[in-house]
Parts: C-alpha cells; structure tokens; sequence
C-alpha cells in the first residue's frame, strides 16, 4: 500500500472515519490558551516558524527548515521544487496528516467547533468570520479528524475512489461518514460545473480517468471545506485529461470560491495556479505570482542543477 493509498484509506475508509459527533468541547480544547495570531487578510491556512524533522542521530532529516507562508482564501496555489525538498511534507503538516516537530498551523475560517464558517450554508466558500481559527497542531486526534472531515478537502494522483460505489456515492462519502445530510444545491452546482451530470450512476471503472478525478474533485469540495489539498492530481492523466481536471479546479477557486493548495511536479499544471512557490531542501526559494510554464521551468532547473552541484549537501539531513 502506497503512502497516498494508506491517507486515503485513513481519510474515507479507516478507523479514524469512526463517527465522531462534533461537540463544542472536543475540538474547543485545542484552542486553549492560544494566542492570537497576527491575521493577514483573507489568509485561508498559515504556516508558522514550522519546523519538521524525520528520524533521530545519524538518520536526522530536515525536512521542513522553518517555513513561513500564507496561503490566501480564493486563490489557486501551486508548490513544486526538486524531489525531496519538502513539498509533500509541507502539505500533510498543513492538512493535519503529519505532525509539525515545532512552529503553528492556523487554519483561518474554522469555527469552533472545527467545522467551517457560515459559508457552510452558502454557495460559496468564503466565511465571513475571517478571523476565527484553529491551530492544528493543538488538536489531538479526533479533533484532527473532525477537522479533516468539515473543513479540509483532499484530492490524490490515484483517485482513491471506492470501486463498489457509484460516483454520486463517491462524491457524497465524507457527508455520510459524518452523518451529515447534502445540501443537494451545492451537489447540483459542483456536478454541473465539473460536467458530471449524467455520470452519477456509474461506478469508477465505468468512467475514465479524468471523469474519476473529478469526481475525486467533487468530493473533495462537498463539504465546502475551508481548504482543498490536491496531491499531484493529474500524474495520472494524459495531457488532455489534466488540462480538463487543472481547469475545473481553476473554476472551482473563480466560480465557487474554493482555496486550492496544488503539489505539482509539473510546470504547465503550475501556470494554471495564481501564485506558485518553489521549494528547496526544506525551503522556500521562490514565490511566483501568476506563473508561467516558461518561468517555472526556469526555476526548477535551476534548483535541479543546484541539487546536481550539491548545493545542499553541506545543509543534508
Ligand atoms: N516518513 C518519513 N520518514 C523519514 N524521512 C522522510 C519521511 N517522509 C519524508 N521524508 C524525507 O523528508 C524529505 C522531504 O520529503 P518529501 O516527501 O516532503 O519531499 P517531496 O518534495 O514531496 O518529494 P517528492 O517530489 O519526491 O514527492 C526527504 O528527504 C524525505 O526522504
């Protein structure tokens, strides 16, 4: 089993999926004795002095050295950088999947009670109480998975669709796991906008590999979560698939005002972004506005040779 298939199979299917009722107390606890951050704007996820390291001695690795970044509400955000610069280390320590070794994670627009603002009941996914958060590595674990379930959504290069459910099964499966009814508006407007009426019926082998992604998609956003993480989405899809996926998920920010963090390896799914930031052993090293394919290139050239030279290699481990 994958790394990406155990998240999955933890995320819809495991024992951490076990119904929790999201009371006030539980996830209440994890805001104690905060104190209040330094709010930036329309900041939909921050990253705060954080710091991850894997294993001890002589088989220390730094792989994340402090990292500073906010990510904004609405907005379409890629990060890419050399393999084992940090960028999937950075994502699951944002998404609550891996602990920080130091430093905060605040998640902006969470209630309380970790399960999103009052975008909840529009068709939009800006919350109007920009300022409430949590810092999620405060919680313990089943404030984290009330958390993942409300308010963060996941979107994997494999799909991790369930074969023996239909798509509309599929998309509806975080909300039944929590219980939760679907607001058949919201389910419409994502099926149309991501051209899946006429395909809710059939099971994931009846459908092509971009159909499966965007159901993976629909997903991912059916609980109007404060935040979708897309995991190299279309590194499983031939070019035409992923311009279609890459534009869905561009629509997804413009039209229903979702905030999209994109790992990619990538750099014509990284021009589809608004802001894309490069990372390099366990740093930023770059941070694009409105990228282009040529200008991301560049840059991951540069760091490839850079890692070629051993740049790093004095700072490894
Ligand atoms: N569970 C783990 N145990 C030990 N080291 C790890 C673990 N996960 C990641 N690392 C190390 O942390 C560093 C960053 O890894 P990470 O997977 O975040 O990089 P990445 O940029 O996502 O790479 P890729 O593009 O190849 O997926 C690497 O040196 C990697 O070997």
């Amino acid at each position: 089993m994958t790394r990406e298939t155990q998240l999955a199979h933890w995320i819809y299917k495991g024992i951490d999926m076990t119904y929790l009722p999201g009371s006030q107390e539980q996830v209440a606890a994890g805001f104690a004795g905060l104190a209040p951050p330094q709010p930036v704007d329309g900041t939909a996820v921050q990253a705060v002095s954080l710091v991850k390291d894997y294993g001890k001695g002589e088989n220390l690795v730094h792989a994340l050295r402090g990292v500073d970044v906010a990510f904004q509400r609405g907005r379409f955000t890629a990060i890419m950088g050399p393999s084992g610069s940090g960028k999937s280390t950075l994502m699951h320590t944002l998404a609550g999947l891996d602990s920080a070794t130091s430093g905060r994670v605040l998640l902006y627009g969470v209630d309380e009670a970790g399960q999103g603002g009052s975008h909840k009941r529009s068709n939009q996914a800006n919350p109007t109480n920009l300022h409430s958060f949590v810092d999620i590595t405060k919680l313990n674990d089943n404030q984290l998975t009330l958390l993942r379930r409300h308010s963060i959504g996941f979107i994997f290069q494999s799909f991790n669709l369930l074969p023996m459910f239909t798509a509309e099964q599929n998309i509806l499966m975080p909300l039944t796991l929590a219980g939760t009814k679907p607001d058949r508006e919201w389910l419409n407007l994502l099926t149309k906008t991501l051209g899946l009426d006429g395909r809710l019926n059939h099971r994931p082998s009846e459908l092509s590999g971009g159909q499966q992604q965007r159901v993976a998609i629909a997903r991912a956003l059916i609980s109007k979560p404060a935040i979708v993480f897309a995991d190299e989405p279309t590194g499983n899809l031939d070019s035409v698939s992923s311009a279609e996926v890459l534009s869905f998920l561009k629509r997804s920010v413009r039209e229903l005002g979702q905030s999209v963090i994109m790992v990619t390896h990538d750099a014509v799914a990284a021009s589809y972004a608004d802001r894309a930031i490069v990372f390099a052993d366990g740093r930023i090293v770059a941070d694009e506005s409105q990228p282009s394919a040529e200008r991301m290139s560049e840059l991951l050239t540069r760091q490839a040779e850079m890692v070629a030279a051993g740049s790093f290699a004095d700072q490894a481990r």
